[in-house]
């Protein structure tokens, strides 16, 4: 993206130049973390993962950059989960009674109107090791998928652009968003333990489509024209 907003030089100096159209409209939005709080990403082998809740780490490991994160189209901001209390499990609760005033802040300038709290623990879900295989299969979604981690930690592992996965370890006071159309998966990590907000802007859609189904899906579709094949471009 072009973010030079500087006007061209001037050339008489008595006539003044009409400014340029204001295209960019100052974003008063939070800002996401600067580069060093964003959480640890790295590098998944290639072949098919044995345990899950392993860190699954290269030897030697291969870090993936914040940057490289950012072109994938995944926004981050750190939170302070722990200054405020959340229940263990609330579907829904209700955006609205945050009083975290960041989070309320995020809530209003992305939409999210609804949202639930989910603790993925043995005792507190229902066939747990089910759901966790479940969780781990690789799908896209046909919306962003947003996540406030409260308590806890785990894995959103996503595809980077030679389709290689990334797997990134979420833990406490992490707001992750991944964009439709990206092919991701979670897994909790050997702590079995994660209490997460899911937000959503409108009525919550989970549905996942599944690898290889998904590949014709309009979202994978736009996912492939706005992050994959960047490089095409030109911009002037
Ligand atoms: C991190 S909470 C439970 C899992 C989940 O959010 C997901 O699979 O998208
Ligand atoms: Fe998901
Ligand atoms: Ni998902």
């Amino acid at each position: 993206m072009n973010d030079d907003n500087t006007s061209s030089a001037q050339e008489g100096g008595d006539v003044a130049a009409a400014p340029p159209p204001s295209k960019k409209i100052k974003s008063d939005e939070v800002d996401q973390a600067p580069d060093s709080e964003w959480p640890e990403a790295w590098l998944m082998p290639n072949d098919e993962c044995v345990d899950q809740k392993a860190p699954n780490k290269l030897e030697p490991n291969v870090p993936v950059t914040v940057e490289e994160l950012k072109a994938l189209g995944i926004c981050y901001w750190k939170l302070d989960a722990t200054a405020y209390t959340y229940p263990a499990l609330a579907v829904p609760w209700d955006p609205k009674d945050s009083v975290d005033p960041v989070l309320s802040k995020i809530r209003d300038d992305r939409g999210y109107s609804y949202a639930d709290i989910i603790t993925v623990h043995p005792d507190t879900l229902p066939e747990y090791e089910t759901k966790v295989k479940s969780f781990f299969e690789e799908h896209i979604h046909d919306a962003e998928e947003i996540r406030f981690i409260l308590g806890g930690s785990g894995y959103f592992d996503v595809r980077n652009k030679k389709d290689e996965w990334v797997r990134i370890h979420v833990k406490a006071g992490d707001l992750m968003t991944l964009p439709e159309g990206i092919y991701h998966r979670f897994s909790v990590d050997d702590t079995d333990m994660i209490h997460a907000m899911r937000l959503f802007v409108g009525q919550p859609v989970w549905t996942p489509f599944n690898r290889p189904s998904a590949d014709v899906h309009e979202s994978r579709k736009k996912y492939i024209e706005e992050y994959l094949e960047e490089e095409k471009k030109v911009e002037d």
